[in-house]
């Protein structure tokens, strides 16, 4: 399922004294089964690029089109149901958005919510619980007797119980260790490698490196630029202007090359780096 974004702008309470501008003339396109990272700094539109994805703000100009879905700023709220379990969003913090006094009714509230049969609810929130990678036994559990970790894999899974053809992340490993963090990030890679088309708001360079297919880069509601991590990542002083920063192993590579190391283009990623220093260094490459 494609996204396409066409001449979108969105304006905060427009018509008032107090409008804002969130987005400002933004077109782009999201091929299915695509890992797309949306970065900036804050209050560049991150969030409200995200709202867009499933009409929880609509365009005040322009069109969004998800799939087949045409959204305008006349589209009615009541076409858009069944959006919302097709672009499963996974907010800040989601964990705190759990209520159920179990884990499996909690995961198994959104399908019911769509409609779904409560015994085929149940083994799609099992299912679900089962890909986020925690045990059986917590299933009947109370989300609240579990580690900050696992809440958050919880709502996460909720998301996922849905089907959702888009998963939409917003700094989803905010606020956890780094074990946690890489565990997180290895789970949303497995579901981009069965197919899942994955859109993820982050500050942290290095996952955009490590996983994203592409990247959009946000400044002042604008659409600033796009294209693949290697090629943003090779133009540092572009990104420092933007007050946004480089994977670690570009930084290094950069020191790297004021001392005389030369790179035909700078790694993004530790395995490239590695490899980069055995040549030059006379070694073999990287297993
Ligand atoms: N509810 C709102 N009412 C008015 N203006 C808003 C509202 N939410 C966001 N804005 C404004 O819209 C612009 C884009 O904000 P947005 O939250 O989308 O940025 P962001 O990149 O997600 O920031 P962050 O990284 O801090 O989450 C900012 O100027 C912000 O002040």
């Amino acid at each position: 399922m494609d996204i396409v974004f066409d001449h979108v702008s969105y304006t905060y309470q427009a018509g008032t004294p107090m409008a804002s501008l969130g987005l400002d003339d933004v077109s782009f396109t999201i091929r299915g089964g695509e890992y797309t990272a949306i970065i900036g700094h804050t209050g560049s539109g991150k969030s409200t690029l995200l709202q867009h994805l499933n009409a929880l703000l609509k365009p005040t100009q322009g069109t969004v089109r998800i799939g087949d879905r045409e959204i305008t700023s006349s589209t009615s709220n009541k076409h858009l149901k069944p959006l919302r379990q097709q672009v499963g969003m996974v907010f800040q913090f989601a964990e705190s958005q759990l209520f159920e006094s179990t884990v499996q009714r909690d995961v198994a509230f959104g399908p019911q919510n769509f409609g779904m049969a409560r015994d085929e609810a149940m083994q799609f929130a099992a299912d679900a619980v089962k890909k986020v990678g925690l045990p059986d036994d917590v299933l009947d559990k109370s989300p609240f007797d579990l580690s900050g970790g696992q809440m958050r894999r919880v709502a996460i899974a909720g998301v996922l119980a849905m089907q959702p053809h888009v998963l939409v992340l917003d700094e989803p490993t905010a606020g956890l260790d780094p074990l946690g963090r890489h565990e997180m990030m290895q789970l949303f890679a497995d579901l981009h490698a069965q197919g899942q088309t994955i859109v993820l708001v982050t500050h942290q360079m290095d996952d955009v490196a490590d996983f994203a297919d592409s990247v959009l880069v946000m400044d002042h509601g604008k659409l600033v630029r796009s294209g693949t991590p290697r090629d943003l990542f090779q133009d540092a002083e572009w990104l420092l202007g933007h007050q946004l920063g480089l994977p670690q192993t570009t930084a290094f590579a950069r020191k790297l090359q004021a001392r005389g190391f030369k790179f035909a283009r700078l790694p993004i990623r530790e395995n490239e780096l590695v490899d980069a220093l055995r040549q030059q260094l006379g070694g073999g490459t990287h297993e």
